[in-house]
């Protein structure tokens, strides 16, 4: 399994993403610049947290319309696993890959804190090692995690089982405790909590390293 990490001006987490990547995966993942146009050939491209272009605008706004976005578009529509942590998710949101929208958290405040998340799908290639209905840790740290979408399009991510993770104990005010969706094709994942904190002893728990395991293995 080849990844590579995107980074973009104001990224913070990639290095987390890219020890996780190796860690669990055993290999090196490539890291590649906002201002490339193309990607090297790889089964999963992953979009780390942080504060792209300052939040400027709106959280993603800024990093989703760069020249790499067009390369993550065209191989996420060739079926390759794409997967958004914090503000890869609002970037994810921003440049339409994934449908809604993160707004300011509900009480206006940037959470930084362990929260619960219950798996609610193990139908895709992020899932799949976990158990149906687990509830899991997870560290969130964001201003802006507050997921929205309209009526018709949350109707569709409940029938098409594209709610991933709902938190236990919502932090942040998302529209029915949503953490982390798919996209139609289930292929790319979006997600607010931060998996590749929680990936062995040393970071006081394990609960993210099946998502990493769930991936490395398809
Ligand atoms: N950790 C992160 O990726 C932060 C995400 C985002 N910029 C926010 O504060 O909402």
């Amino acid at each position: 399994m080849k990844s590579a990490v995107v980074v973009f001006p104001g990224s913070n987490r990639e290095r987390d993403m890219v020890a996780a990547l190796e860690k669990v995966g055993g290999h090196r993942p490539a890291v590649v610049w906002h201002g490339d146009h193309d990607l090297p050939k790889v089964d999963l491209i992953v979009i780390p947290g942080g504060f792209s272009y300052g939040d400027y605008l709106r959280s993603g706004a800024i990093a989703a319309r760069e020249p790499i976005m067009d390369a993550i578009r065209r191989e996420a529509e060739r079926g390759v696993a794409v997967l958004g942590v914090c503000n890869g998710f609002q970037i994810l949101c921003e440049a339409g890959l994934l449908p809604g929208v993160l707004m300011r958290n509900a009480g206006l405040k940037f959470i930084c804190k362990e929260v619960k998340l219950r798996v609610e799908t193990t139908d895709s290639a992020f899932t799949a090692r976990y158990d149906k209905g687990a509830v899991i840790r997870s560290p969130v740290a964001h201003g802006d995690g507050n997921y929205r979408a309209d009526d018709e399009t949350l109707a569709r991510l409940k029938g098409e089982d594209r709610i991933a993770f709902r938190y236990v104990g919502n932090p942040n005010g998302s529209i029915d405790d949503i953490a982390g969706i798919l996209s139609e094709k289930r292929n790319v994942l979006g997600m607010m909590p931060h998996p590749e904190n929680l990936i062995e002893p040393l970071n006081g728990g394990l609960d993210g390293r099946p998502l990493f395991e769930s991936l490395l293995a398809a």
